[in-house]
């Protein structure tokens, strides 16, 4: 399930620090097998119940790059938006991400640079309050000057 978060762009000319922008997912069990299809990661604490159940996390859990995917849809789709350009990413794990589970995905502008037209955003997941991912966004953000 997927918020009905406004889409569309957010030039460098008008981002401003402390912007927020976010989604909500529901990451469910097709979510997982269609990620280990797509990114051929079949590692079993993902797929295999009776595997992840002797695991540390005691049942299967998400891909921790499909989570970070969330982030992505953030950035790509509402901050800066269409036609933002990844440029890195960090990235965190810090609990993990269960089947049905509520993702929050957020992004926030903490540094501007608009001569070199980059941004600097934080980034988390949070389930139940709880932050699961957090980890630091650079982009090259569009601007109006190059439509
Ligand atoms: C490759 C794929 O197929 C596999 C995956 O995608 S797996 C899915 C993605 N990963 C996860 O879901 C893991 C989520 N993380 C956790 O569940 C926990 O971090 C943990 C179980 C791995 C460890 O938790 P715990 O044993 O409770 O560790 P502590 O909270 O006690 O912390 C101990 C110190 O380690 C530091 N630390 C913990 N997690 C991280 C992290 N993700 N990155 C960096 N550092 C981490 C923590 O700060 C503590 O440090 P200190 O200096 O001792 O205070």
């Amino acid at each position: 399930m997927l918020d009905n978060a406004p889409r569309g762009t957010i030039c460098i000319e008008d981002i401003e620090i402390g912007m927020v922008r976010s989604l909500r997912k529901q990451v469910t069990d097709r979510d997982i097998e269609m990620f280990a299809e797509i990114s051929t990661d079949r590692n079993p604490v993902h797929l295999d119940d009776d595997y992840a159940h002797d695991t540390i996390f005691g049942g299967r859990i998400a891909h921790g790059m499909l989570t970070a995917g969330l982030i992505s849809a953030v950035i790509g789709e509402q901050l800066p938006g269409h036609g933002t350009v990844y440029l890195g990413q960090s990235l965190k794990f810090l609990a993990p991400v269960r089947p049905d589970d509520m993702v929050l995905a957020e992004v926030e502008v903490v540094e501007i640079d608009h001569s070199k037209r980059r941004v600097k955003m934080e980034t988390r997941c949070i389930v139940n309050g709880k932050k699961v991912l957090v980890g630091e966004a650079t982009v090259l953000a569009p601007s109006r000057k190059f439509d």
